[in-house]
């Protein structure tokens, strides 16, 4: 997991404050872009590294304070494909998504307070794969 942002984006996690890493030039172009095609803008954004399919991601929301309420998230997938796995809070219904190389989930709305989402293990035999979410961080004041 690493995390690089604007300075003063600041993100709490597991409890533990992470200032970001200065923006490495093609995390910057990235951003650029996708917020152009998204119409949003960021000023940080976390990876992940699932070497395996043993990595996974447990479920959660995005639903910390400093993202403020509805986030938009955009999330960028790279290598191998992956299940992106969401379920309703309140009637259990669950979504399976397949996220492949270059897909772009663009989150918002009502998502993170309706809705939690994992990476679950597989056994399937699969490659490396990288997420980037790109998120903005409400500074605290
Ligand atoms: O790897 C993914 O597609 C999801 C990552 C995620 O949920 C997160 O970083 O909060
Ligand atoms: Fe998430």
């Amino acid at each position: 997991m690493c995390w690089y942002g604007d300075p003063g984006a600041t993100y709490r996690y597991s409890g533990v404050s992470h200032q970001p890493s200065p923006w490495h030039e093609v995390l910057a172009d990235l951003r650029t872009r996708i917020e152009a095609f998204s119409g949003h803008v960021f000023n940080a954004v976390l990876c992940n590294r699932y070497r395996s399919g043993r990595d996974s991601m447990g479920w959660h929301a995005d639903d910390e304070p400093e993202l403020g309420e509805r986030p938009f998230i955009a999330s960028l997938s790279l290598g191998a494909e992956r299940l992106f796995r969401i379920r309703h809070r309140g009637t259990g219904r669950t979504l399976d998504v397949p996220l492949r190389d270059g897909d772009l989930l663009l989150m918002g709305g009502e998502l993170q307070s309706h809705w939690r989402h994992c990476v679950p293990r597989t056994a399937r035999p699969c490659g490396e794969r990288i997420n980037l979410t790109f998120r903005r961080v409400v500074p605290r004041s």
